[in-house]
């Protein structure tokens, strides 16, 4: 069968399988579903039916819809859209920064503002709890502004948190700031996967959305250098820190002013001229009428099937296929925070110092080659997604992951196991009582934030060991005793521990952390975002990921600020065993409900959470695929993509 051979008339290569899929679904409605629309899914399928042997006989059905999706995916991507997308990632970059530099400008902040240990804590979680806010709020003014607007917002907020931040003169004008910078990070984290899956092309999405995320870890490795840079700078230091935020911003901000609407939004809301401009744009050689007809359609069925009346979430919660979807963004953004990102990362510099890293500033340098991992290893993600997919790539990820964890975790243990025995009876010279001095195992010492062990070593002994209070102003000394003075350290050859105890097995925890990195940053890192930012139909898009992104900030904030709660309970070794058990929860979670997205048309992701929820990868679509020509209006010849709604 040739299209030449029907004059005008034009055919299209389709999946049969939607129409199949269709079939059982009726069948599973019962009596109740439309026996008219039975009997043309019957008629439908017959004539497909006839097709497939017909092009059987030319070529297998699977080689033709392939080299069809290769010329497809062969025609060029204008420059255009990888502008678009890097300038929104710049968001990306900020989300990162802005969350990554706070934990070095702390160290500078604490002595010149003299904060305790509450307004440290508030300095820190009052942004990840602004920005869970923001991120639910974000959903609403995305569906009324646009895209456009909520990132030009971001960017503006970034900005006057950063120009706050920098001239603070007390510690409730620094918490302002930083409450203002979660405002933006929270709107750009839930916008800029979408607007960017919205302009990008089926067959690049994946990777451009990836490149957010490429970005937020570019962004935290970034506040590790500048960190590192300017903590030789005691006075004022941080205020660099802290307002160099602003110039990414400022840039994002007139940058967006040039840039366009995302042309979904723009049809969603009646400017159909101007999207069809702006997709033009988007997309060079390629003719759009097909994209365009199919997100209009999409969008007109929608609102027959789902209607448009009450709160988007009600509608989203009462459909079961938008259920499903939104189910499967929130899991996939909690489990990301539950297997400990943010605390492995957090906790990587006293990973390095128990593996033997002794000096304070070689560790926040080392804590820097640890956000560099982080990023190649999310570089590595971007390459592998269009390749391998996403829900493979995400398994892989996490079963690494979970496997990282246990090693970890057994680190911990063995540490812990082996933990050097207290061989000094200190007293605390201003004759006051400290629990430090009770411990007899550097074990006990270590779980007490109050307390860090001082010791001699002999070949690799612990030898003369003491159990003293940390000080209060800075945790790299005791606060009184041989330790308490770190130009001491060197010429008596004294070491200091705080939170961890010196054993022989400190290299499996180093082990744990290099491996966790390796696996954690290519698929868990960036999946949940960029499954959240495919997985909802247009009109529960914007809703659902800020659902999903506020999940994410949600669990962020409860496992930073339980983490030493649950260490002091758990010992840190049951820390990491907890985050393995969460982790192998998830990827029975993501092996059950995950369906692959790769290479799909948003219009048509929404049909995978029509059946069952966990079909464990399996959906309509991929059961029993068959090609077949059909007869259709217009003359774009292009691969087609299972939209039965022009069928004539
Ligand atoms: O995807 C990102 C990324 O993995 C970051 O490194 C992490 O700090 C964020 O919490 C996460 O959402």
């Amino acid at each position: 069968m040739s299209r030449k051979a029907s004059d005008n008339v034009e055919y299209t290569l389709r999946s049969l399988s939607n129409l199949m899929g269709e079939k059982r679904r009726r069948q599973q409605d019962g009596p109740a579903g439309s026996s008219a629309a039975a009997a043309a899914g019957e008629r439908s399928l017959i004539a497909a039916a006839e097709s497939c042997s017909s092009i059987n006989s030319q070529a297998s059905g699977g080689e033709l819809e392939r080299a069809a999706r290769r010329q497809f995916q062969q025609d060029e991507t204008p420059g255009f859209v990888y502008v678009v997308s890097v300038f929104s990632a710049l968001g990306g970059f900020l989300f990162g920064y802005d969350t990554g530099v706070v934990s070095g400008a702390l160290l500078l902040l604490k002595r010149e503002l003299n904060l305790g240990a509450l307004w440290q804590e508030l300095l820190v979680s009052s942004t990840v709890g602004a920005a869970a806010l923001s991120a639910l709020a974000g959903g609403v003014l995305n569906g009324l502004w646009g895209r456009r607007p909520c990132i030009l917002l971001a960017s503006c907020l970034f900005t006057a948190g950063a120009a706050l931040l920098a001239a603070a003169r007390d510690k409730e004008t620094l918490l302002g700031g930083r409450i203002v910078v979660g405002l933006g990070i929270g709107v750009a984290s839930m916008t800029v996967p979408v607007y960017i899956a919205e302009v990008a092309p089926p067959h690049l999405r994946g990777r451009l959305v990836t490149i957010n995320t490429l970005f937020i870890t570019g962004g935290q490795f970034f506040a590790s250098v500048v960190d590192g840079a300017f903590s030789y700078l005691a006075k004022d230091g941080w205020r660099y820190m802290l307002g160099l935020s602003a110039v990414p911003a400022i840039i994002q901000f007139f940058g967006f002013l040039f840039l366009p609407e995302s042309p979904r939004w723009l049809i969603q809301n009646g400017q159909t001229q101007k999207a069809r401009r702006i997709l033009s744009r988007m997309r060079g050689n390629q003719t759009i009428d097909e994209e365009y007809d199919s997100i209009k359609n999409s969008i007109e069925e929608e609102e027959k099937e789902v209607g448009a009346a009450g709160p988007v979430i009600c509608r989203m919660l009462t459909y079961p296929a938008t259920r499903r979807a939104l189910i499967v963004g929130c899991g996939l953004q909690m489990f990301q925070q539950l297997s400990g990102i943010n605390t492995v990362m957090y906790y990587s510099a006293t990973i390095l110092q128990m593996s033997g890293v002794q000096d304070d500033s070689l560790a926040i340098w080392l804590a820097a080659v640890t956000a560099f991992t982080n990023f190649l290893f999310t570089l590595v993600g971007v390459w592998l997604v269009e390749k391998v997919g996403r829900r493979k790539l995400t398994l892989g990820s996490l079963t690494g992951t979970t496997i990282a964890l246990i090693v970890l975790a057994l680190g911990f243990l063995l540490s812990a196991q082996v933990s050097p025995r207290v061989t000094l009876n200190s007293t605390d010279p201003s004759g006051q009582n400290s629990t430090c001095t009770n411990y007899s195992y550097c074990n006990g010492c270590m779980l007490d934030p109050d307390c860090g062990l001082c010791y001699k070593l002999n070949k690799s002994n612990v030898v003369q060991s003491s159990c003293v209070p940390v000080k209060k102003e800075s945790t790299m000394e005791a606060a009184w005793g041989r330790c308490s003075n770190e130009t001491r350290f060197k010429t008596e050859e004294l070491f200091w521990a705080y939170n961890f105890c010196p054993t022989p097995y400190s290299w499996t925890a180093l082990l744990g952390l290099i491996l966790y990195l390796v696996f954690f940053a290519p698929g868990m890192g960036p999946m949940p975002w960029t499954v959240n930012s495919e997985i909802y139909p247009l009109w529960a898009r914007s809703t659902g990921n800020a659902c999903s992104s506020g999940v994410n900030w949600i669990f962020n904030v409860l496992v930073s600020l339980t983490f030493l709660h649950t260490a002091e309970y758990l010992t840190y070794y049951g820390a990491f065993f907890l985050y393995a058990g969460f982790a192998g929860l998830g990827l029975i979670f993501i092996y059950g409900c995950l369906p692959e997205t790769k290479g799909k048309k948003l219009e048509e992701i929404e049909s995978l959470f029509e059946s069952r929820l966990c079909t464990c990868g399996v959906s309509d679509s991929d059961e029993g695929r068959y090609i077949e020509y059909i007869r259709v209006k217009g003359s774009n010849y292009h691969l087609s993509d299972n939209d039965a709604s022009d069928v004539e």
